[in-house]
């Protein structure tokens, strides 16, 4: 990600932070038009540092930031707002403007000596709130304004100075879940159809998987990461970044899994297709310490299970369930206090993994089963009997909880 000088922005060797002191050192970042970049890295890392010395609201310690080739020093004040604006978490002070008003503060740098408005000022500040989907507020208050639609209204101001690069800081704080998703979208459509270069500082590792194109992953005292999302974001990369205990980063799916410490029994969980997905979770939350085969390795409850951190006996996707998997899968069932048959679609690829719940049932261990009783007679015969079916995860977990002691186990 070497600055390119068709880069909307891009740092040479920049260093930012306070007067003597270095935040983030070594810079050499490049942010194409059309790119979403996500700014990443813990608290305290330097996100904010950075985003307000790109967007010349903070000198660099060293180093050179060019915007279009030239650098960002020789702009005018007007000139550079009408190339870059910037969305930071400072809560604006609406005074007594309405949205529309707002809005056209944005406007500022296109104006003339006495800030009259044109129509086309004025075209550009509907179209804009039009953007962000907040034109039904145009004759609010912003006083009045949840923090979901301040925050539209804030791009939309930025939108309003016709930049080619936004920069914001953490834009989805505070915002639900509907908002978040809405205020990313936006952002999104804004580098694909108005070709805009946007870096936005991100806390949600997994959101700015799905939005982004390019990631820079900052830490204290550690050189920054820089390049395509897929690429930077790996999983043992985001747990070093964040220095995760108990929790982590499946890159595959985008997920984020926490990894509690076991406190109860082992539970072997024998499934396939995606149906130990939810249970792997339900489980671990509650203290489980987690065992999983036969599994493919492109079966999601593949990349649960080794996300949370079960046990996984794994077989390759182009084989039947056999082999080692199933030889070790066995030894640990056997071994495991607690079975579990998550009740997935048995075919030619996984019917090998029948025997496990065979062997366990043979040794008279503790098995639960998703499964309908008339499923379970066809498939294991007259050893279901003992099967202890249960008709939903809930009751599953209830009756887990009931047979398991706590504390004895963990690990
Ligand atoms: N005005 C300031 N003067 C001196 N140091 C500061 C100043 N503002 C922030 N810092 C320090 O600079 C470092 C980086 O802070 P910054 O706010 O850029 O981090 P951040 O990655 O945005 O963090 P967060 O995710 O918590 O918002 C921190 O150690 C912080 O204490």
């Amino acid at each position: 990600m070497n600055g390119k000088p068709d880069a909307a922005i891009f740092t040479q060797d920049l260093c930012v932070g306070y007067g003597n002191k270095e935040v983030l050192y070594g810079l050499d970042l490049s942010f194409p038009p059309g790119t979403f970049t996500a700014l990443l890295g813990p608290n305290g890392a330097g996100k904010t540092t950075l985003l307000r010395t790109l967007a010349r609201l903070l000198p660099p310690v060293r180093g050179k930031i060019l915007l279009q080739g030239k650098n960002l020093y020789d702009y005018s004040a007007s000139a550079l707002a009408k190339r870059l604006s910037v969305v930071l978490t400072e809560k604006v002070n609406p005074g007594v403007f309405s949205v529309f008003e707002f809005v056209s503060l944005g406007r500022h740098p296109h104006t003339g000596f006495m800030g009259r408005l044109s129509g086309r000022d004025l075209d550009v500040v509907r179209e804009c709130l039009e953007w962000v989907k907040a034109a039904d507020l145009a004759h609010r208050q912003m006083g009045e304004l949840s923090d979901g639609e301040r925050q539209k209204v804030s791009i939309a101001r930025a939108l309003a100075q016709e930049p080619e690069i936004i920069l914001l800081d953490e834009p989805t704080m505070h915002l639900d879940l509907k908002h978040r998703m809405e205020v990313m979208g936006i952002l999104r459509q804004l580098c694909r159809e108005k070709g805009l270069a946007v870096a936005a500082s991100l806390h949600d590792v997994d959101v700015a998987a799905r939005v982004s194109d390019m990631a820079v992953c900052v830490a204290k005292g550690r050189e920054a990461r820089s390049g395509p999302t897929e690429q930077v974001l790996s999983e043992n990369r985001v747990a070093e970044l964040y220095e995760f205990e108990g929790a982590s980063y499946d890159a595959s799916l985008c997920t984020l899994e926490m990894r509690p410490k076991a406190s109860r029994e082992k539970v072997f969980v024998n499934s396939g297709m995606g149906s130990g997905a939810g249970l792997f979770r339900l489980l671990s939350k509650h203290g489980f310490s987690l065992a999983a085969g036969v599994v493919h390795a492109n079966d999601l409850d593949c990349f649960v299970a080794s996300a949370i951190g079960a046990d996984c006996f794994i077989q390759s996707p182009q084989e039947p369930v056999g082999g080692d998997s199933l030889d070790n899968a066995l030894k640990s069932a056997l071994q495991a206090d607690l079975i579990v048959d998550a009740g997935y679609e048995i075919g030619p690829a996984n019917q090998n993994n029948i025997r496990l719940i065979q062997a366990a049932l043979s040794a008279h261990k503790s098995v639960f089963s998703l499964r309908s009783k008339e499923d379970a007679q066809t498939i294991y015969g007259k050893d279901s009997s003992s099967m202890i079916l249960c008709n939903s995860s809930t009751e599953l977990l209830e009756k887990l909880l009931a047979a398991s002691r706590p504390g004895l186990h963990g690990e």
